[in-house]
């Protein structure tokens, strides 16, 4: 049998380019004493793989995480139908020893999760709103925002896998919520499918403007995902003591690293209203993971959390759904069906 993989053949210069990566055809191994056939069923795309591939060596399989379905099993703790979530990176098939599988982004041992019964919801939100995306949007927003009811709040990115979740989070929460996303298309969802109280297109109407129309007495909690003008300028709309949780700033990833993006100073903001900036890695909350994943699950059950996903369509379109991402081709979380 032959499985696929992408290689990362080339460090990106700018926006990533097709050539950048090498597609290989090859013989998927025997599976031996301990080891597990995997077949990706869903591989995602994500936002941090283009500043992270700066640490990626070429010639390696690029990096990612996938949903996965047990095909072979020689291991004990693993079945064939089981269903994992895994660091596996862009790849049709895997085999290997699961207890000795390691994730590149950290170098540490990263047993493939088995996948409880989902119930009717797709297996691929376990790289959304049921994994990663979620809970840097749940635990983002709760433990670093500090959102009180009553309180604003505005988000960017505001249609993506993060920011849509965020946004309808603080709605449960009972916060007043402003998003920007990059479409009419885009707002026009937010407002009625995810019932945010104000939503405005970056790309056609000014941060600083829109923010005095929507919130004239400034902004408690800023969830940002973009970073650089934008950013500022929310920044500077913002409340006393207020609350800023820096989660991403895509809007500088193709940058070259010799001239970054410069952007007005927030400092006199900062200080004048003693705001509280905190950046973060989702995996800080690895050891309360489970949590966050239940939480957004009874929300869905309960009818109060909605999501999308862009899904694109074969193995070979991973590049056209990563590339995607800067493009704002994306409605929801981006992932690749297999
Ligand atoms: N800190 C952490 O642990 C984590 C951080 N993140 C970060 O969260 C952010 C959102 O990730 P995620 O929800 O997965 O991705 P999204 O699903 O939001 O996809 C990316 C979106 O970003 C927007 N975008 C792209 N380029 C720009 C730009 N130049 N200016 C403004 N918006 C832009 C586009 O939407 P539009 O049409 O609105 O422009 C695009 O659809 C990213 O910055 C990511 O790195 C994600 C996960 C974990
Ligand atoms: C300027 C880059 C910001 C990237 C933000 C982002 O999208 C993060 C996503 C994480 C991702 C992080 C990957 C490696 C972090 C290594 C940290 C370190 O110890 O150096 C991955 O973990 C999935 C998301 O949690």
């Amino acid at each position: 049998m032959k499985g696929k993989r992408f290689v990362f053949a080339k460090h990106f210069d700018g926006v990533p380019k097709k050539s950048d990566f090498e597609l290989v055809e090859e013989e998927v191994p025997p599976v031996k004493d301990g080891e597990v056939l995997f077949q990706a069923l869903f591989i995602s795309v994500d936002p941090y793989m283009r500043p992270y591939s700066a640490r990626i060596q070429t010639g390696t399989t690029m990096i990612g995480e996938q949903v996965a379905r047990v095909v072979e099993s020689k291991h004990p703790g693993y079945k064939v139908g089981d269903n994992v979530v895994a660091y596996f990176g862009w790849r049709t098939h895997t085999v290997l020893n699961p207890d000795k599988n390691i994730n590149p982004l950290d170098n540490k041992p990263s047993k493939p999760y088995i996948l409880p019964d989902f119930g009717g919801v797709s297996l691929s939100t376990a790289l959304g709103v049921l994994g990663m995306p979620g809970n840097t949007a749940y635990f983002g927003l709760t433990k670093l925002c500090e959102p009180k009811p009553g309180e604003v709040l505005v988000v960017n990115g505001a249609a993506g896998a993060v920011g849509s979740l965020v946004g309808q989070i603080g709605k449960i929460l009972g916060l007043r919520v402003i998003g920007f996303a990059g479409s009419d298309d885009k707002v026009k969802l937010l407002k009625e499918k995810y019932n945010f109280d104000a939503a405005f297109n970056y790309k056609t109407k000014d941060v600083t403007e829109a923010l005095k129309e929507a919130a004239p007495e400034g902004v408690d909690c800023f969830f940002d995902n973009v970073g650089g003008v934008m950013s500022s300028a929310i920044i500077s709309c913002m409340k006393l003591y207020g609350r800023i949780a820096v989660c991403g700033s895509i809007s500088a990833y193709n940058d070259d690293p010799k001239k970054p993006t410069l952007a007005p100073i927030i400092q006199p903001s900062m200080i004048f209203k003693q705001l509280k900036m905190e950046g973060f890695v989702v995996s800080r909350w690895l050891n309360i993971w489970q949590e966050g994943i239940a939480q957004n699950l009874q929300y869905i059950k309960e009818g109060k959390l909605k999501y999308e996903e862009t899904v694109y369509e074969g193995f070979e379109k991973i590049f056209d759904a990563f590339i995607g991402l800067f493009k704002g081709e994306n409605t929801g979380k981006a992932v690749v069906k297999i």
